[in-house]
């Protein structure tokens, strides 16, 4: 039970510290990933930033061409030229105030709307005094992209206009690992996206167990006002590999180091338990004769007399002293007389119940408690029993050895109902007999 009780308790303990294991490498994980996240983020801000300056560089360079080229064609080939140079830029034309008179030929080829957005751009074009403005496409199914126009001259009569193509702006995506999100915002967050990605969703769990990053970008300036949100969600995936290795071989090695470690006090404790119990014994019984001692005899007694109390019952006390013990010794030695001694407490033992208790009270004296008593006559008969049996001859070491005994009984509650008055009376009885060899029952 108490073994039972300490495995529980390792084992809870060992499952703590393994899942306190597994979440330091798993928070180890995190900050990596959390650093990977970072750095993620910053090269895409770079590179956006990077892409809408060149936008609003080219458009500036375009506008100026506009006034030192000579015919359509050139403008055309310069556009051609910063159009290759910048991939995501997918039209450069320039457009007069009117909507009618296209300068370059380009607008020509722009549908109604196309024209339409065009010609409000204008008017947001002259409002911020030429500066340049941008503007989502507002074209169903098509590809997200914006428009960015700017004056050509200070007339503002004349204007010059790219069209930018956001996944363009956002090549890095394809490195988006799983569990991300990313949008890119015209103007504030929550206004019309130009771009959106997201990649493979997380589980529950994964929802559940790890954090999520997120960061928000102001970027382009007030040209191209673009807000850049960007968030992953962490999973299994981001714990590395090796990590879990280490977690694992930490958390077994934990485990055979606590079974060793358990292993070495259980024997402990059979050893403290066998040490425990041989100590009782010798405490408890007649080290020649292995049969019952004193101690153990009274105790045996005491427990007999409180269980017949409670049933009614009887029970006897027999007393047994050797008759011409002391010869033997003197005749064949001591070692001999506790040969003697020894089989006198096998013989007792063969004759009576494993129940019985037989104990050397020390000496050649020998008591027995005999439960449950039917009759003293059957009583009569044990002790005639154990007479017969003391008397046989002894062949011992080539002798023939021969021996009397004496017996006293006393009976429960008859005689007495105290462990001392029972073994008083037995042993008056004994002397009594020995006196005058008569069976004093
Ligand atoms: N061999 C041996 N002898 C013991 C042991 N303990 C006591 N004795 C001897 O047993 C004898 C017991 O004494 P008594 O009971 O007077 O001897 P007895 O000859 O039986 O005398 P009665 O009872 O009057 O017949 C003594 O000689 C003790 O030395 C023991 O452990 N081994």
């Amino acid at each position: 039970m108490r073994m039972r009780l300490v495995y529980l308790t390792c084992t809870l303990l060992w499952l703590v510290m393994s899942v306190l294991i597994g979440l330091s490498f798993i928070s180890r994980s995190v900050f990596l990933a959390e650093q990977d996240f970072h750095a993620f983020e910053q090269r895409l801000v770079e590179r956006i930033g990077q892409t809408l300056e060149a936008n609003e560089v080219v458009l500036y360079s375009y506008a100026a061409f506009q006034s030192i080229a000579r015919t359509d064609v050139e403008k055309q080939a310069f556009a051609a030229r910063l159009i290759a140079h910048n991939p995501q830029i997918k039209r450069l034309f320039s457009f007069d105030d009117s909507n009618a008179a296209p300068r370059d030929g380009f607008l020509s080829t722009l549908s109604d709307a196309d024209r339409r957005q065009l010609m409000t751009l204008r008017q947001a074009v002259v409002a911020r005094h030429g500066a340049p403005v941008m503007k989502m496409d507002d074209r169903p199914n098509s590809e997200p992209s914006f428009y960015l126009v700017r004056a050509i001259d200070p007339s503002m009569r004349h204007f010059v206009a790219m069209q930018v193509m956001a996944a363009a702006l956002l090549p890095d995506l394809t490195k988006l690992p799983a569990g991300g999100y990313l949008r890119l915002w015209q103007g504030e967050q929550g206004n019309r996206w130009l771009l959106a990605r997201q990649t493979a969703s997380r589980s529950a769990l994964e929802n559940l167990l790890f954090p999520q990053f997120n960061s928000l970008h102001q970027l382009g300036g007030v040209a191209q006002p673009l807000t850049l949100q960007l968030s992953w969600q962490l999973g299994f995936t981001e714990v590395r590999r090796l990590d879990c290795v280490a977690a694992g071989v930490i958390s077994l090695g934990l485990l055979i180091a606590m079974l060793l470690g358990l292993t070495r006090y259980a024997r402990f404790l059979e050893g403290s338990q066998e040490r425990e119990m041989r100590l009782f014994y010798l405490a408890n019984h007649d080290r020649l004769t292995n049969l019952a001692n004193r101690n153990l005899f009274y105790d045996r007694l005491q427990h007999a007399i409180s269980r017949l109390n409670r049933k009614g019952r009887n029970l006897a006390v027999l007393f047994l002293d050797m008759d011409r013990f002391k010869p033997v010794n003197d005749t064949y030695g001591h070692a001999t007389g506790d040969r003697v001694l020894q089989v006198i407490a096998a013989r007792l033992k063969a004759e009576l119940r494993t129940e019985d208790t037989v104990a050397r009270l020390g000496g050649d004296e020998f008591a027995v408690l005999i439960e449950e008593v039917e009759s003293k006559q059957e009583i009569i008969l044990v002790v005639e029993r154990l007479k017969r049996a003391i008397e046989r001859a002894y062949e011992l070491d080539g002798h023939t050895i021969r021996l009397g005994v004496s017996i006293g009984v006393a009976y429960y509650p008859e005689d007495g109902v105290l462990i001392e008055e029972l073994l008083s009376v037995a042993d008056r009885k004994m002397y009594g007999e020995k006196n005058e060899p008569v069976l004093a029952v």
